[in-house]
């Protein structure tokens, strides 16, 4: 099935054109990297994705729903990048990973039973167990990614995607997260992470899109990644 499928995605921000007629087509158990540099629109095709922004013009389907009914059956979980997160705000780790749980009935709910082993098999998942009543400001950069990782397993998202999940995150954290993220594309689920760090992605992704507001190339890496693509996209000459 496809998993991601957008059609002439077009999303203005006043007179800002962040994405300018955008279609791509990702298969399910795939990772895809999502490449591109700053301010060339990989936030806003996320945010297009989960239904957070609403493009002027185009069409989405994710898994064959409209974005509102993947959003309520629960199949897209997101990891923002570390800016977009307010690490004082008092909860622990535990906490951060049962809101995987909830899903639309309200943060009034209180967790049940089967929530707390749902909550507790993800922290194993990616080796926070120790961690779960610490405050989730206190982790690492990339203890805290995984911790949001973690809430999309709770959740069982089948589509999973990574604001820059290796920004501010060390190497062996890094190699940590990459495989989880392999783990969970062989289980069939859909990782897509955008990043500016090219050298991240020949060995975790399956496949590329370079974006610049609009789709420069879409494929494998060796393709996306061939030095005329990228000296052409960011007007430098690749080593
Ligand atoms: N809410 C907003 N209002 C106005 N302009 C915006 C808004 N959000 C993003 N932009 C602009 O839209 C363009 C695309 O931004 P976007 O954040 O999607 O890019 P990005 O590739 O994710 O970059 P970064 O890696 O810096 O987050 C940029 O020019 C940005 O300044």
């Amino acid at each position: 099935m496809t998993a991601i499928s957008a059609h002439h995605v077009t999303v203005r921000y006043g007179d800002v054109l962040a994405l300018d007629d955008v279609s791509v087509d990702i298969r399910e158990g795939r990772v895809c990297g999502l490449l591109g540099m700053n301010g060339s629109g990989k936030s806003t095709f996320f945010k297009s994705l989960m239904g957070l922004v609403k493009p002027d013009a185009g069409n989405i389907r994710i898994m064959d729903r409209d974005r509102r009914q993947a959003r309520r059956e629960g199949l897209l979980a997101y990891v923002p990048q570390s800016e977009a997160v307010d690490w004082a705000f008092p909860v622990t780790v535990a906490d951060v990973v049962l809101m995987g749980r909830y899903g639309h009935l309200g943060l009034t709910r209180r967790p049940r039973r089967a929530d707390k082993a749902a909550m507790r098999a993800a922290l194993t998942r990616v080796g926070l167990t120790d961690l779960a009543a610490w405050p989730i400001g206190e982790l690492s950069g990339g203890q805290r990614k995984r911790a949001f990782v973690a809430r999309g397993i709770a959740q069982d998202a089948r589509l999973l995607f990574l604001d820059e999940p290796f920004a501010g995150v060390d190497k062996k954290s890094e190699a940590t997260i990459s495989d989880l993220l392999r783990e969970l594309r062989d289980e069939g689920r859909t990782v897509v992470i955008s990043t500016h760090d090219l050298a991240s992605v020949p060995e975790l992704c399956d496949e590329a899109v370079l974006l610049q507001q609009r789709v420069i190339a879409h494929g494998a890496i060796d393709e996306v990644l061939a030095p005329e693509v990228l000296a052409r996209t960011f007007g430098v000459e690749a080593r």
